[in-house]
């Protein structure tokens, strides 16, 4: 299934509206994001990339579990619920995610920023709003996603404190900039390159998204030199004609070994890809 044929089956812009649309298509961006090959040191339809705790079949199940979720966030959204009930939901779903996959992360970062923008999707629907849903996350929620941040000790907050890095709360706070900056102009860019080749797109976008952001997955694998080594190689991707060239899968299939091989993985680069391929259709 691919993103255009999806918009060509959309029947009117009604749906846009309906929360049980909304949290059908987050769940379907999580797969379109799965079944993208190759993305550096992700998992796909393909291979486990550098995850040896999870693969595409359990990343499938997530997904379908997330579902009701961000149905509910939709909803919550359309009743213009505050950060604290999109947080209580939000937490609801890391549960649900955990309790279906063993107690493995799969789609933690996914759940925040697909979860803020099917929340956003449901609150324009009662509004007029004519701008970016990422601009309205910042605009509703911005100011609660910084000042009310729960304390804790993930893996992301450990490096954000190292490194002086937001991570996905400023992300989301700002109103989602690598989303609209740069992964819808990179999905038009590979479209262009690769003749309307989907999954290439996709892969364009995951390299453009890999230069820019600052992955807090990254860099708590790899530190800076990990940050650095995967910015280099996807950076010398694109500067090559990215997904222009005759033999890009080649490359892009030698940059994924590489960074399997150092353990290195942009799981925030992949968060923000889905959400991408979830504006592109929810914006139409
Ligand atoms: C904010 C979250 C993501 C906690 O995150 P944490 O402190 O670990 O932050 P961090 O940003 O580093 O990473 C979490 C995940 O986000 C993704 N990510 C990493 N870096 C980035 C980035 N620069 N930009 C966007 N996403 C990123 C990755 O998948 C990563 O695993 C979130 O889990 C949380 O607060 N959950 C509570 C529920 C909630 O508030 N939900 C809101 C409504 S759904
Ligand atoms: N296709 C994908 N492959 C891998 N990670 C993904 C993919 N899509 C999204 N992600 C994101 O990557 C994050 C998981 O990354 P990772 O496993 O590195 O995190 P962790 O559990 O904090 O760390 P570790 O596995 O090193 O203990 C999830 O929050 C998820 O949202």
């Amino acid at each position: 299934m691919t993103l255009p044929l999806l918009a060509e089956r959309r029947p009117a812009a009604a749906r846009h509206c309906d929360p049980v649309w909304i949290g059908w298509y987050a769940t379907q961006a999580l797969i379109l994001e799965l079944e993208t090959w190759p993305k550096p040191g992700l998992v796909s339809h393909i291979d486990n990339g550098a995850h040896a705790d999870m693969d595409a079949e359990l990343l499938r199940l997530s997904a379908r579990t997330l579902e009701p979720y961000f149905i509910a966030l939709a909803e919550a959204g359309a009743m213009d619920a505050d950060m604290d009930r999109l947080r209580q939901i939000g937490v609801e779903a890391e549960k649900a995610m955990r309790d279906a996959t063993g107690g493995v992360n799969t789609h933690r970062g996914a759940i925040f920023g697909l979860g803020l923008l099917a929340a956003a999707a449901g609150l324009r629907a009662t509004c007029d709003w004519q701008a970016p849903l990422g601009a309205l996350i910042a605009v509703r929620w911005g100011q609660d996603i910084i000042t009310k941040a729960p304390e804790h000790d993930s893996h992301g907050s450990v490096v954000a404190r190292r490194y002086h890095l937001g991570g996905a709360r400023a992300e989301a706070a700002a109103g989602m900039p690598s989303v609209y900056d740069i992964a819808r102009p990179a999905l038009v860019e590979g479209r262009r390159l690769a003749a309307g080749d989907e999954e290439a797109a996709r892969v364009h976008a995951c390299m453009a998204l890999i230069v820019a952001v600052g992955d807090s997955n990254l860099l708590y694998r790899g530190g800076l030199e990990g940050l650095n080594f995967a910015r280099d190689k996807a950076r010398a991707f694109l500067a090559d004609g990215g997904v222009g060239r005759a033999n890009w899968r080649w490359d892009a299939k030698a940059i994924h070994e590489a960074f399997v091989m150092r353990h290195l993985s942009p799981g925030g680069c992949a968060d923000l890809l889905a959400m991408a391929l979830f504006t592109e259709v929810l914006e139409l």
